[in-house]
């Protein structure tokens, strides 16, 4: 009783700053700035599949979010063991001890049943089993089984992190439409120079806890490489589209433009591997599907 009394004048603080910690680790744990470019991709292929109204994207954002964030949350639940002994991850909410893993697992299976309810109720059921589907491929083929199996790792488990405009074109037409493959490739084959330029600065971070990362396995020159054929082969499907007669001329000057920056930066870091050309190559890749998707928009719309 006195006790609590004397302690009474700090609590305020205390709670609220505690408050705002919990709420800040759980908001980590949905990864959100992953997130942000993500739903760009949803938002957009709205745009681009039809006309939607603000409630609908807001619906199908709220239901991406859940869905790809509940996937997030299970990641950190099912590395935590590794992220404790990465700088990088050290501090994460789970191995930093301020959560416990079986409070993650459960926010992360309860923030994906959320996305299923209110997707099928308000958007539709084909756009819940579509997040399904990415969260699954997230959860058990990228993080579960491939990440810690195989240097194909994110090349294969990048499917799920394309799933953003399939779910984004069901929830504007109600129904499947081949041309959204063409969005879900140029994400697909997005994923690997995005990572790999990454992963050439945390190589020795991923070599000491045995995940077979493809610059561990296969070394730096062959990553570099491998960075340099998957960017071609990306700006090469990012004129499918335009072959197909979904988009027209502002899309594809602005592919043009946008692929042969992205392929200058990669051959440069072919030709001169400095960690810092990596750097540029990873912070570029991010502009470079956000301008590509907006371009889309603006080719459809205008
Ligand atoms: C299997 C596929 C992918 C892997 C393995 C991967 C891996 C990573 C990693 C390790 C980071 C660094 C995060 C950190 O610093 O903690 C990162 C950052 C990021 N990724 Fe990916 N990524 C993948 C797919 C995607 C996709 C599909 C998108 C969006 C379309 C995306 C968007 C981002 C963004 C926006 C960041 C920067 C986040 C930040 O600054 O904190 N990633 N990614
Ligand atoms: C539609 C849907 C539900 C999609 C989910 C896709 C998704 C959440 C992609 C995020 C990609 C990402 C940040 C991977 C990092 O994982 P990592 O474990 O390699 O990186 P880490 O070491 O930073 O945790």
């Amino acid at each position: 009783m006195e006790a609590s009394r004397v302690t009474s004048p700090v609590k305020p603080t205390h709670a609220l700053s505690g408050v705002r910690r919990v709420v800040a680790d759980y908001v980590t744990l949905t990864k959100p700035r992953v997130q942000l470019l993500l739903l760009l991709t949803t938002v957009a292929t709205m745009e681009i599949a039809g006309n939607p109204s603000l409630g609908l994207i807001v619906l199908t954002v709220i239901g991406g979010y859940l869905s790809a964030g509940g996937a997030g949350a299970i990641n950190h639940w099912y590395d935590r063991d590794i992220d404790a002994k990465m700088a990088r991850t050290a501090t994460r909410p789970i191995p930093s001890g301020r959560v416990s893993p079986r409070a993650v697992l459960i926010y992360g299976i309860g923030l994906q049943v959320a996305s299923f309810v209110l997707l099928s109720l308000t958007v539709n059921l084909l756009a819940a089993l579509f997040a399904l589907a990415g969260f699954l491929g997230y959860v058990f083929i990228y993080t579960l089984w491939l990440k810690r199996s195989t240097p194909q790792n994110i090349v294969i488990g990048g499917a799920a992190g394309a799933v953003p405009p399939l779910v984004g074109w069901v929830a504007t037409t109600g129904s499947f439409d081949p041309a959204a493959l063409y969005l879900f490739a140029i994400v697909f084959y997005w994923t690997p120079p995005h990572f790999w330029a990454l992963s050439l600065r945390m190589k020795d971070e991923y070599a000491a806890v045995g995940v077979p990362m493809l610059p561990v396995v296969r070394g730096e020159e062959e990553t570099r490489r491998q960075i340099t054929l998957y960017t071609f082969l990306l700006v090469a499907v990012t004129f499918l589209p335009f072959a197909g007669q979904l988009f027209d001329g502002i899309y594809a000057v602005s592919a043009a433009v946008l692929g042969g920056w992205f392929l200058w930066l990669a051959v440069r870091l072919q030709r001169n591997p400095d960690r810092g050309a990596a750097l540029k190559l990873y912070l570029f890749s991010m502009l470079y599907l956000a301008l590509l998707f907006a371009a889309m928009v603006a080719d459809v719309k205008l």
